[in-house]
């Protein structure tokens, strides 16, 4: 059996002072990750300081965004090593928001996935289609094209470490989210494209999330189903209390 991953992804919220309150508290409150992993993905400038309060816990840190050069005249920008060099666990790849406002490509996803692998820390990586998309049936051909591209070149033992996040664009910040068997079908067809590139042992290790509009009232019935294996949360990540709910809801999937 997938062990359950739940992930808050804080995208550019909280002040420093909320960010290191918040990873103290939770701490204490969350089930051992004998049964979840639970994963804040914080903003970069706080991710040193939330791995050290964080360390010893079940508490995971993740980085939300990465550059795929260990170093280089990249202005702004932070590198896998860097990220390893902190403690840093896991790391977003491919949000629909880099995707969108800043331009990432398939081309780049990949060479970070590599960057990640090479740095020992575990991608979380997206795909998703927009609502167009969805009206036009064109669903699996996009979120299989995202996942075939971002996969290109690994192995299946490297495959099987990574994590995978189906966020339709339009579920995100909605309060739209998929229906459970939408959902669900999407993460089976996902499996689908991995069986066939890496083989069904690859399919059946690797992790798959569901994100867009998940909150404590919905999750239960999300990581019921057999392709869903964890959440990527936005919103109902920020406050203590719906963290801690979604992942004890991830302790009893
Ligand atoms: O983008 C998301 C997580 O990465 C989903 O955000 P919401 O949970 O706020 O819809």
């Amino acid at each position: 059996m997938r062990k359950p991953i739940i992930a808050g992804n804080w995208k550019m919220y909280k002040s420093f002072e909320e960010a290191a309150d918040f990873v103290d508290e939770v701490k204490s409150l969350i089930p051992s990750n004998e049964q979840v992993d639970a994963v804040i993905c914080a903003p970069a400038i706080y991710l040193a300081t939330l791995v050290e309060i964080a360390d010893g816990s079940d508490v995971a840190i993740a980085a939300q965004n990465m550059h795929y050069e260990d170093e280089g005249a990249f202005t702004g920008e932070v590198s896998a090593p860097q990220l390893a060099s902190i403690g840093v666990d896991y790391v977003v790849l491919g949000h629909s928001e880099r995707r969108e406002y800043f331009n990432e490509t398939d081309e780049a996803i990949n060479k970070k996935v590599r960057a990640a692998l090479n740095n020992d820390i575990v991608p979380i990586i997206c795909c998703g289609e927009t609502d167009a998309e969805r009206e036009a049936g064109q669903t699996e051909a996009k979120v299989g094209g995202q996942i075939e591209a971002a996969l290109q070149g690994f192995t299946p033992e490297e495959v099987q470490h990574m994590v995978i996040a189906y966020e339709p664009i339009w579920a995100i910040g909605t309060g739209k989210t998929a229906t459970a068997d939408d959902a669900n079908a999407v993460c089976g067809a996902i499996r689908a494209v991995i069986a066939k590139q890496f083989g069904d042992d690859t399919a059946q290790a690797i992790r798959i999330q569901y994100g867009g509009s998940v909150k404590p009232e919905n999750v239960e019935e999300l990581l019921s189903k057999e392709h869903i294996d964890g959440a990527l949360v936005g919103g109902a990540s920020l406050q203590v209390a719906s963290y801690v709910k979604l992942v004890e809801a991830g302790a009893n999937a």
